[in-house]
């Protein structure tokens, strides 16, 4: 059963190792993510969105505030959040199959039932056929399907995703960010899922979460009530679009 994520009064500050000087990354955000919703958070580079993602997963510790996974405060990483990032981070000795099952190595499974679960998920990637394959021998879309399918066969109930089709191209992106939105339904995963793109958050959102920079604060937050599929070139999806875009103005968007 999977549980609401709650982020309450988190502010993060690093040190720049070379000046020294304290960088205010996040100032106060405060956010309730409901379970099985998709969030997208979007804003300018720099604006803290990878650093609240590393928060949420456990990587990262908060200056000051609390993020809690139904009752447990979030001290460390944990199973029940899996991360896939924009580079591939497959492990290039190990064939597609064992990729995909490598986290399940420390649970008290068989190698026979490791590979049922792995199977199972790499068919739901499409990639049943590619299971005696190396990542060397796969396109980056292939890639990312494998993260996505290693995170899936760990069976944690979140999914943290940061700008995770940023590397690919528009075609393979748009193919997966459908494949991903089948997989969400089926699954009913918790999605936390960082871009640069707002046509990509509006396709993908149920809700949208809009940092500014220099201190990341939350700008707006805006909630998506379109049914999906949807359709990219709808009024509709073009007039959230504007109204994004108008939060995002006066914060330099990068990409
Ligand atoms: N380990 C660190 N040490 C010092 N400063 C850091 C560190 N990590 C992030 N920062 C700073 O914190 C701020 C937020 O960075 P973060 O990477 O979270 O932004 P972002 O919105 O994900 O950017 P991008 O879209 O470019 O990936 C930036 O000013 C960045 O330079």
């Amino acid at each position: 059963m999977t549980q609401p994520v709650t982020i309450k009064n988190i502010t993060k500050e690093f040190t720049d190792k070379e000046t020294e000087k304290n960088i205010l990354a996040l100032n106060n955000i405060n956010l309730e993510i409901e379970k099985g919703e998709f969030v997208c958070i979007i804003g300018a580079s720099g604006c803290g969105k990878s650093t609240l993602l590393n928060l949420i997963a456990g990587f990262l510790e908060q200056t000051t505030g609390h993020i809690s996974v139904g009752n447990n405060i979030v001290k460390e990483p944990g199973p029940d959040r899996g991360v896939v990032f924009q580079e591939y981070t497959l492990f290039p000795w190990l064939n597609v199959i064992k990729n995909v099952t490598f986290g399940l190595n420390e649970l008290d499974l068989t190698t026979n039932e490791k590979e049922v679960i792995g199977k199972k998920y790499l068919s739901l990637v499409g990639l049943e056929k590619f299971a005696q394959a190396y990542p060397h021998e796969l396109s980056g879309g292939m890639k990312q399907r494998v993260a996505i399918a290693r995170v899936l066969a760990m069976d944690c109930e979140i999914l943290l995703m940061d700008e995770p089709f940023g590397a690919l191209d528009a075609q393979t992106r748009q193919m997966l960010q459908q494949e991903l939105l089948e997989i969400w339904g089926q699954e009913k995963k918790t999605v936390v899922f960082v871009t640069h793109n707002v046509d990509e958050a509006v396709y993908l959102a149920d809700r949208v979460v809009v940092l500014s920079s220099h201190p990341g604060r939350i700008k707006a937050d805006i909630k998506i009530n379109l049914s999906r599929p949807r359709d990219r070139l709808s009024n509709k999806v073009a007039e959230i679009k504007r109204e994004l875009l108008g939060h995002l103005m006066g914060d330099d968007m990068g990409a």
